[in-house]
C-alpha cells in the first residue's frame, strides 16, 4: 500500500496550476447520460473518482473518449484532460455495489436514468465515512416529480410511468448532491419545476451551466429558489469545468502555515469568500488578479481563528479539516464548529499523534495553538483529513508518515508533485 512522507520544514514560495472541481465534475459526467449525442467535458482532473465514474459510465453502456492534455480553459491553451461521453449506446440501467461503493457521488446517476431511460437501479453510495450520509431527501425530490421509488437489499428501485412531472420540491435540508439529482430529473420533466431550499454551491451551478449548453432551460442556479423548465430532449454539448475551491483553499492554507508566499493560478477566489476571510483573519495578506489568488504570509505565524462549518455561502465543511491543521500551529486558541456532518473529526487523533492540542466536545473542537508539531506515522481516515495531516507535517519536525492515502486520490489530482513544486519535500512510497 502507498505511503506519503513529508519532511516538515520548508517555507512554501511559488505557483501552482488548480485542477477541475472534482464535486463539479462528477455530477457532469453523469449528467451526460440525459443528453441525446456526445458531451465534451474539459478541464477534468485526474483522480480516481473519475475514473471510477467514467467505469460506471461505460458500464451502463455509455461510450467515454479520453484526451490527455489539449483543454482549452476559458480560451487560454493548457493541458489538462478532456472526457468525451457518448451516452446513445446506453443500454443498462442498473449502478452495481462494486461501482458505487467507493463513492458518494456514483448516487447521480439516479435523476438521469430515471428521467431518461424511465428506470434505474442504483447501489446506495459510499465516499467519505465522515457521517451517516443518508439520500432520503434525493428519493423525497423525485417521487415529488411522480417517480415510483423503493429501497431494496442495498438497492435504490427507481422507475416512472410516462414523463416526470414538474413540481415544487423543498428539501428539508441543504443537500449538494440532493438538488444536483433532483435537478437532472427535473430537466426533462413536463412542466416547471421549483426546487426551494436548494444547495448554492458554486458546483451546482456549473452542473446547471453545463446542463444549458445541452438545451436545458434552468434559472436561477446558485440561489435557494431554482426553477427548472422542463424540455424533451437535451443535446449533446461542451463544458468546462469549474477551478476547485478546495483544492486551492487547500494550498492556500499550506502557504500560510509555512508562513510562504504562493499564488494560486487557474482558481476562482469568488467562489472562496468565507475561506479568504478567515486567512485573512488568520493574517495572510491575500491579493486576488483575475484567476490568480496570491496569499503572502511574510514569514509570520498564523493566528488561530473561530468557525462554523454551513451549507456555500458559508465556511465549507470540506476545509475544516485543513483549517483545524492551520489552528493546532497558530498563536492563539481556535474553536471550530462542524454543523454538516456528525462525524467529521476523525483527524483529531492523527493531529493530536503530531503532537497537537485539540479538545473535541460533540461538534464542536477547542484547538489551542502548539510552538512546533513533531512527525509521526499517522493514518489518513478520508480524504480532507488526508489533507490535513499532509499540511501538519508540512511545519512538523522530522518525517511525518501518512497511510491509507487512497483517499487523497479520490479528490486531489498529483498533490505532492504540485507540493514539490512549491518547495515541499513531500515524497509518495510504496
Ligand atoms: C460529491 C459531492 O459533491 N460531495 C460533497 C457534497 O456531499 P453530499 O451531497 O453527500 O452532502 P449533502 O450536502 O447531501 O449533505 C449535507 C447534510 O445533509 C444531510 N442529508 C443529505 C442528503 C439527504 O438525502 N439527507 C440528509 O439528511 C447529510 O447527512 C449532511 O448532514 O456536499 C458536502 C457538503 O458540502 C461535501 O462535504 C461533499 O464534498
Ligand atoms: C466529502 C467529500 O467527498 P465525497 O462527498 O465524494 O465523499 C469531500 O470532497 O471532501
Amino acid at each position: 500500500m502507498q505511503k506519503i512522507v513529508v519532511e516538515g520544514g520548508q517555507t512554501l514560495n511559488g505557483e501552482v496550476q488548480i485542477s477541475g472541481a472534482k464535486n463539479a465534475v462528477l455530477p457532469i459526467l453523469c449528467a451526460t447520460l440525459l443528453a441525446d449525442g456526445p458531451v465534451d467535458i474539459g478541464n477534468v482532473p485526474h483522480l480516481h473518482d473519475v475514473v471510477t465514474t467514467a467505469k460506471l459510465l461505460g458500464e451502463l453502456g455509455a461510450g467515454i473518449t479520453i484526451d490527455e492534455g489539449t483543454t482549452l480553459f476559458d480560451g487560454k491553451p493548457g493541458k489538462g484532460r478532456s472526457i468525451t461521453v457518448d451516452p446513445t449506446t446506453v443500454r443498462s440501467h442498473v449502478a452495481p455495489y462494486e461501482l458505487v461503493k467507493t463513492m458518494r457521488a456514483s448516487v447521480l446517476v439516479l435523476g438521469p436514468l430515471l428521467a431518461k431511460y424511465g428506470e434505474a437501479e442504483v447501489s446506495l453510495p459510499g465516499g467519505c465515512a465522515i457521517g451517516s450520509r443518508p439520500v432520503d431527501q434525493h428519493i423525497k425530490g423525485l417521487q415529488a416529480l411522480g417517480a415510483e421509488i423503493s429501497v431494496d437489499h442495498g438497492f435504490i428501485k427507481a422507475h416512472r410511468k410516462g414523463r416526470l412531472k414538474g413540481a415544487r420540491f423543498v428539501f428539508d435540508v441543504v443537500s449538494v448532491t440532493g438538488t444536483e439529482n433532483v435537478l437532472m430529473a427535473a430537466v426533462l420533466a413536463e412542466g416547471t419545476s421549483v426546487l426551494e431550499n436548494a444547495a448554492m454551491e458554486p458546483e451546482v451551478v456549473d452542473l446547471a451551466d453545463c446542463l444549458n449548453a445541452m438545451g436545458a432551460q434552468i434559472e436561477q442556479a446558485g440561489s435557494g429558489r431554482i426553477v427548472v423548465h422542463g424540455v424533451d430532449r437535451l443535446h449533446g454539448g461542451t463544458h468546462q469545468v469549474l477551478p476547485d475551491r478546495i483544492e486551492t483553499g487547500t494550498f492556500l492554507v499550506a502557504a500560510a502555515m509555512t508562513g510562504g508566499r504562493v499564488t494560486t493560478r487557474r482558481s476562482r477566489a469568488d467562489t472562496l469568500d468565507a475561506v479568504i476571510d478567515k486567512l485573512r483573519q488568520a493574517g495572510a495578506e491575500i491579493t486576488v488578479e483575475e484567476d490568480r489568488i496570491t496569499l503572502d504570509m511574510h514569514g509570520q505565524r498564523p493566528r488561530a481563528v473561530d468557525l462554523v462549518t454551513a451549507p456555500y455561502p458559508a465556511f465549507p465543511t470540506d476545509m475544516q479539516a485543513q483549517f483545524m491543521a492551520l489552528n493546532c500551529i497558530a498563536q492563539g486558541a481556535g474553536v471550530i464548529n462542524e454543523t454538516i456532518f456528525e462525524n467529521r473529526f476523525m483527524h483529531v487523533n492523527e493531529l493530536l499523534r503530531l503532537g497537537a492540542d485539540i479538545r473535541v466536545d460533540g461538534h464542536t473542537a477547542v484547538i489551542r495553538g502548539v510552538e512546533g508539531l513533531s512527525g509521526a506515522p499517522v493514518m489518513a481516515t478520508d480524504l480532507r483529513a488526508s489533507a490535513s495531516l499532509i499540511l501538519a507535517g508540512l511545519v512538523a519536525d522530522g518525517e511525518t508518515t501518512i497511510d491509507r492515502i487512497y483517499h487523497l486520490d479520490r479528490g486531489y489530482e498529483n498533490i505532492e508533485e504540485k507540493l514539490s513544486g512549491l518547495g515541499a519535500k513531500i515524497r509518495r512510497i510504496s
